[in-house]
Parts: C-alpha cells; structure tokens; sequence
C-alpha cells in the first residue's frame, strides 16, 4: 500500500512562551503544499526500512516511520512490514517532510489493517512522534497553537496564487533555532490577520524565527529579498528554516535564484 507524504509551510509563526516541559507555545497557520514524498508498506519477515532520494542522515531504524509503526504495534497486533520511503521533501528546510512521513505512516497501517482509529486517535499517536506530526493526519490548512498541535479550522486558500519555494543549501536545526529565541506575546494575533487580504500580510504576518536564522545565515535573508524584488506580494521562513516561500499574482521564473538553492514552482 502506497500513499504520498506531502510537506507544509508556515502562514506566519509567533512563539508565545516557554513551558515548563521544555517545549515552546506556538502560533501559526500550517499550509499543505505540493512537494511530496512517496512511502509504501509490504508484508515482511520483519520491520525494516528503506530510503531512496535524499540521504538521511543517522540510523535508519530511527527514522520516524519506524518509530510509527513500533508505536501503532505496542497496541495492535500487525505484522512486520517492509517500509519503502522515497524522500523529496528537503530535510532541515521547515518543511514538516519527516512528521509528513510518519503521520501518513500512521494512516496506511490503519487503512491496511483496519484497526478503525479515529482522526484524533491518530492525532494522538501522531503528537507522541513530535509537534508537527498531528497536523498532517487532516492535513487541510489549520490555526495551529500549543506546541503547535492542537487546531482550530482556518478557511484559507491561496489555490489562486502561484506560490513559490526557495531551498538553500544550508540545513537549520529546528532545536537549535528554538534556543536562539526569546518567546513574547504578539500584539495581535495571527489568528485575525490572517484573515486579512495576503496583499496586507507583508510585515504583518511574521516568523519569530526570521531574525536569529537571518543573522545566522545571511543568504537566507537575501532570499526573502529577492524575492520580494521579484514581484512577490507576500515572503516568508517557513518554520525553523532554511526555506523561503512565496506568493505571487502571476507566474514567475527566478533563474538568479536557481544557481545556488532549490526553486519549487507552483507548490
Ligand atoms: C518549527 C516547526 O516546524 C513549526 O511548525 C515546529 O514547531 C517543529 O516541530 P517538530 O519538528 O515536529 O518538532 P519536534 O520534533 O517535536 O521537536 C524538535 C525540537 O524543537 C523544539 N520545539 C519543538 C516544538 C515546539 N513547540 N517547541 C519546541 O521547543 C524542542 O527543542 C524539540 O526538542
Ligand atoms: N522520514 C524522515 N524524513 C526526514 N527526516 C527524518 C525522517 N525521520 C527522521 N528524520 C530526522 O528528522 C530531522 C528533521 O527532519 P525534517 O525534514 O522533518 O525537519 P525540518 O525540515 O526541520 O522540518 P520541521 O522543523 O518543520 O519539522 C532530520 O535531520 C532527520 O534526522
């Protein structure tokens, strides 16, 4: 059984405070986008997992699909599988692409097998393997607060906009880019200005991670103003980095771009 992880961005990221468990609250709108992976589940004498595409980096028998099959097999009797995971979705990029794989995992052992959980039984699961896992069991735009897994429905769609996303060859650690961040209330939330049009969002709907990822790696800034320069109505990190989306009224080619980072078009 196959199915097709696909990755999100950020709408704006405000981080409210810091908890006591470590984590960070959070703001944002979490967006699915068109960049995909591919992960495919067979019967096996035993789990393992395979990874085509993009190398990722560390053990494979930590990588989060394994992670969510041990997890669903503590409480249901599957049987092993052999886990085929074709990755496209750059790494270290803000793009949810390892919590998109595992999520999805989550929803092919339950359609294979029929252990009949429910969305937010798998949300559950899901929020177990990280914060950004839970959102890509729905995966339809949400308000995302908390450690950014508990949501409310958030009626946004930029279907109309051609969208872009600019990967540089520099990879962000999404703990490390916590630690540079000193957490403060917004003064409005982006649970209202998100509703404004996307041609006011500029400065308004923002990345609390911008500044300390910005200084940190310049080229990411020049990215935004790039594209910005290039007609953008609206840029932006997406999550901790190093990705860079925007949205334009008309389609664009960004050749300059092109040379040194990855351009998505029409994500
Ligand atoms: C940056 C975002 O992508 C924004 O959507 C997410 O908050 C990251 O979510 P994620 O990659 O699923 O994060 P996890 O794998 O759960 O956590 C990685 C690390 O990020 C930090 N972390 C993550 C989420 C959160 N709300 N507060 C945090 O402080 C913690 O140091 C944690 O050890
Ligand atoms: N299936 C997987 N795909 C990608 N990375 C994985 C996967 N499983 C485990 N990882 C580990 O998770 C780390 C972060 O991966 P991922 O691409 O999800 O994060 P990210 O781009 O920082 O996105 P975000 O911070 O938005 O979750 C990688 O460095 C890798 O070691």
């Amino acid at each position: 059984m196959l199915s097709f992880p696909n990755a999100k961005i950020n709408l704006g990221l405000n981080i409210t405070e810091k908890r006591s468990d470590g984590y960070h609250n959070l703001e944002t709108v979490f967006y699915p986008i068109n960049i995909k992976d591919s992960v495919e589940i067979t019967d096996a004498e035993f789990t393992s997992c395979k990874i085509h595409g993009i190398d990722i980096p560390g053990d494979t028998n930590d990588n989060l699909c394994v992670k969510a099959y041990h997890l669903i097999k503590q409480d249901f009797d599957i049987p092993a599988q052999q886990i085929n995971l074709l990755k496209n979705i750059p790494i270290g990029a803000g793009l949810g692409g390892g919590s998109a794989d595992c999520a999805f995992l989550i929803k092919l052992l339950n359609d294979k097998f029929g252990l009949g959980l429910s969305v937010s039984q798998m949300e559950d699961y899901a929020r177990q393997l990280g914060a950004d896992c839970a959102f890509f069991i729905e995966n339809k735009p949400v308000y995302a607060f908390n450690k950014g897994d508990e949501f409310e429905h958030c009626e946004i769609d930029l279907s109309a906009w051609f969208k872009v996303l600019v990967k540089p060859p520099v990879h962000v650690s999404t703990a490390d880019a916590y630690a540079l961040v000193k957490p403060q209330k917004p003064l409005q939330s982006l649970k209202e200005i998100i509703h404004l049009p996307p041609t006011t969002w500029k400065n308004k709907v923002i990345n609390d991670f911008e500044p300390s990822v910005f200084a940190k790696y310049p080229q990411i800034h020049q990215i935004k103003t790039s594209l910005y320069d290039a007609g953008a109505t609206f840029a932006l990190m997406s999550g901790s980095g190093s990705s860079v989306f925007a949205i334009f009224n008309e389609p664009v080619k960004l050749p300059e771009l092109e040379s040194n980072n990855l351009v998505f078009y029409n994500i």
